[in-house]
């Protein structure tokens, strides 16, 4: 697809020229304004009071030097980032990733991604994201401290509960936040709501860590049962075998799906008999180790090299979890000839753009990121509600308000989609309807 419109044509070549050699966010940006093509016919006051050119362009920017030292008294220099997006309708909200492939458009696509996702959750969230190009892996849990108190001291300067309250994403998980926490704590003698994903003893919520994989399984089921089908009985590929893989993994299972791969960068498991997920968490949860130490609990189940091929197994439903274009038309051919059904993205952006038009074209149901893995931030934002009530609830009523937000996150999308002219296509449902809100907001707002 291409763009028609001359007005959101010249401001995508401006936005690519203004960010050169980013072509992650370039990808991200096309596909939004591609979406806004039947709105501005519409709506042109979005084009006039120079609300969709704002934007594209990040409110601000913060890149800082991370020093820190590691286990053999070497000084080690990373690189930090917090892109604040957009704040129109709240505080900037958006994971933290540590991976040694984050650069700048890196962390701009994801906080991108995050105002019309944030949106879409309902609630009171602008957009944000940042990240470093550390890497945890192979890291001791004491030089992960030094470097996450490190990156806190200056990122301390630029976030607060009511400004910017980042999470976790890509190698931010339960040990990171804690480190962050505790540092942010020490530098400001307070004890705010100033990170997501807690842990239960210091005002953490209960379902936050279960939150995108089990959110991503509610829309993926909704989308499944508006077709008269379901989860239920359905063969299903995840990728990843982190913190939203392994909770899509349950979540499907729980809802009657037999899931039989996962993977990691390194290559992927397939066991005929249904993955074992308490294996799954002993390996990737308590030891940090590699997917492929699964055969160690199941003999009979297979490993192969290299994360692609996960695309390769029959199924009738993928839930890409692990990183952005994981799943390139090639692949997305093999899952459409393959018979697959239903995709749904708990990764941001996993799908190249052929590859989406591919599962569009193929009428497989597709349920984009930034509306199906809104889960895990919809409950960050559940946790900063609890820590601003000073009170907690229990797991069920967290998960029943993910559920209730999942499920309107599908019918606005879906509503979305046919009032703009694309039935059926959630990726132009989830951008118009995110869109929306965070325009409206910024008209009321001025030139500001
Ligand atoms: N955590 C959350 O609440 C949310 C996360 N997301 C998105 O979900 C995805 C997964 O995040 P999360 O589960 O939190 O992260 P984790 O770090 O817990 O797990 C990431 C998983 O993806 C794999 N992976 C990462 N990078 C690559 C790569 N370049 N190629 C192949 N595999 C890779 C990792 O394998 P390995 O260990 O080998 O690196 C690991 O299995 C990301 O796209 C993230 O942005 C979206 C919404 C919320
Ligand atoms: O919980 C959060 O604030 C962030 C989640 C996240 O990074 C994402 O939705 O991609």
């Amino acid at each position: 697809m291409s763009l028609k419109n001359e007005y959101l044509k010249e401001l995508m070549a401006r936005v690519e020229k203004r960010n050169p050699a980013e072509p992650e966010f370039h990808q991200a940006v096309r596909e939004v304004l591609e979406s806004l093509e039947p709105v501005v016919e519409k709506r042109p006051e979005f084009v006039t009071s120079g609300v969709i050119e704002s934007l594209v362009e990040p409110e601000r920017i913060i890149k800082f030097r991370v020093p820190w030292v590691d286990d053999n008294g070497k000084v080690q220099v990373n690189r930090g980032f917090r892109v604040q997006f957009n704040s129109a309708i709240g505080p900037y909200k958006g994971g933290l990733r540590f991976h040694p492939s984050v650069y700048e458009g890196i962390i701009k696509f994801l906080g991108f991604e995050q105002v019309f996702k944030n949106s879409l959750t309902g609630l009171p969230i602008g957009g944000g994201k940042g990240g470093s190009d550390f890497d945890p892996k192979g890291k001791s849990d004491m030089e992960v401290m030094r470097f996450c108190q490190s990156f806190m001291t200056e990122l301390s300067k630029h976030i607060g509960a009511d400004t910017d309250v980042p999470a976790g994403d890509i190698g931010v998980g339960a040990r990171e936040i804690g480190y962050l926490f505790g540092q942010y704590k020490r530098l400001r003698n307070e004890f705010t709501g100033v990170l997501t994903g807690k842990g239960l003893t210091y005002g953490g919520s209960l379902a936050r860590k279960e939150a995108t994989g089990y959110g991503l399984c509610y829309f993926t089921e909704e989308m499944l049962n508006e077709k008269g089908k379901s989860l239920k009985g359905a063969t299903v590929v995840v990728s990843g075998s982190g913190n939203v893989a392994i909770y899509a993994a349950e979540k499907a299972t729980e809802l009657g799906a037999k899931v039989v791969a996962l993977s990691d960068s390194n290559g992927y498991i397939y066991d005929k008999n249904g993955i074992d997920l308490d294996a799954v968490k002993q390996i990737k949860e308590v030891e940090r180790k590699r997917i492929k130490e699964y055969l160690n609990y199941h003999k009979d189940a297979e490993y192969h090299e290299g994360c692609k091929g996960v695309w390769t197994i029959k199924c009738d439903v993928a839930l890409p979890c692990a990183t952005q274009n994981e799943i390139d038309e090639e692949s997305a051919k093999i899952l459409v000839a393959n018979g697959v059904t239903a995709v749904g993205e708990g990764a941001n952006m996993p799908s190249t753009p052929e590859a989406i038009e591919t599962f569009i074209s193929s009428k497989v149901l597709f349920g984009p990121a930034k509306a199906a893995n809104a889960g895990g931030v919809a409950t960050s934002a559940l946790e900063m509600s609890q820590n601003s009530m000073r009170y907690s609830w229990t797991f069920e009523e967290v998960d029943a308000k993910l559920k209730d937000i999942m499920v309107n996150i599908y019918k606005n999308a879906s509503s979305a989609a046919k009032e703009y002219g694309h039935a059926d296509n959630l990726v132009y449902g989830a951008n118009i309807a995110g869109f929306l809100k965070v325009a409206e907001s910024m008209l009321a707002h001025g030139v500001v």
